[in-house]
């Protein structure tokens, strides 16, 4: 299933967490459901904390660029952009706050939910819930930040 990320232009599309380019990465997908968004991902082995386990660290990742996707398509919403192509606004992370609360168990799907708690012209602010087998194991806070199109790339880049 296709989501947010796949309406970041190329440059954009090559995150480790949710770059759809990134061969190495998570590639998490974003959409909405209802009033939430939402991403699914089946952590593997290599992803042991503890045996039995998820590392904490993956699990920031994902709420991270989930929060990240989620604040896009807050953004395409309320500015009433058609998704099509690589038009998909993009954010960066400005702030992760992250919430261990229960050890993940390893071996199911984890899903994410994000809630679009606060939404101005350039920033937005999703609360994430992390589950896994039904049971809230973390919770995050992202602010992200609408960046320019040519965010990251070298000043004299046209020059080259
Ligand atoms: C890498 C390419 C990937 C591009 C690929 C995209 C795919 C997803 C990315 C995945 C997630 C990542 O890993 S992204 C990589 C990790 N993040 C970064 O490297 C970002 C580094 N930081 C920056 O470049 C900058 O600080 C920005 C862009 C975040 C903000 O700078 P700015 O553009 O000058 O904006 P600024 O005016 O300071 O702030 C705008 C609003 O956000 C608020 N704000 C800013 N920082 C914070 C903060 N830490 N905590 C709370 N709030 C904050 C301000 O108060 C203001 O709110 P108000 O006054 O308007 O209310």
């Amino acid at each position: 299933m296709k989501g947010i990320q796949d309406y970041y232009p190329d440059h954009f599309a090559q995150c480790y967490g949710c770059g759809r380019l990134n061969e190495h990465g998570h590639q998490i997908k974003t959409n909405w459901n209802g009033a939430e968004t939402i991403t699914k991902f089946v952590p593997k082995t290599y992803h042991t904390a503890i045996p039995g386990f998820v590392y904490g660290g993956l699990l920031a990742s994902l709420i991270d660029c989930h929060g990240t996707g989620s604040a896009a398509l807050a953004l395409a919403k309320a500015k009433n952009i058609v998704l099509d192509k690589s038009n998909a606004p993009r954010c960066v992370t400005a702030s992760l706050q992250v919430k261990y609360l229960k050890p993940t168990p390893i071996g199911s799907e984890i899903e994410i939910k994000g809630i679009i708690s606060e939404i101005t012209e350039r920033k937005v602010k999703v609360s994430c819930e992390l589950f896994a087998d039904d049971m809230l194991c973390v919770t995050g806070e992202v602010i992200a930040v609408l960046v320019p199109d040519n965010f990251g790339k070298p000043k004299n880049a046209n020059l080259q």
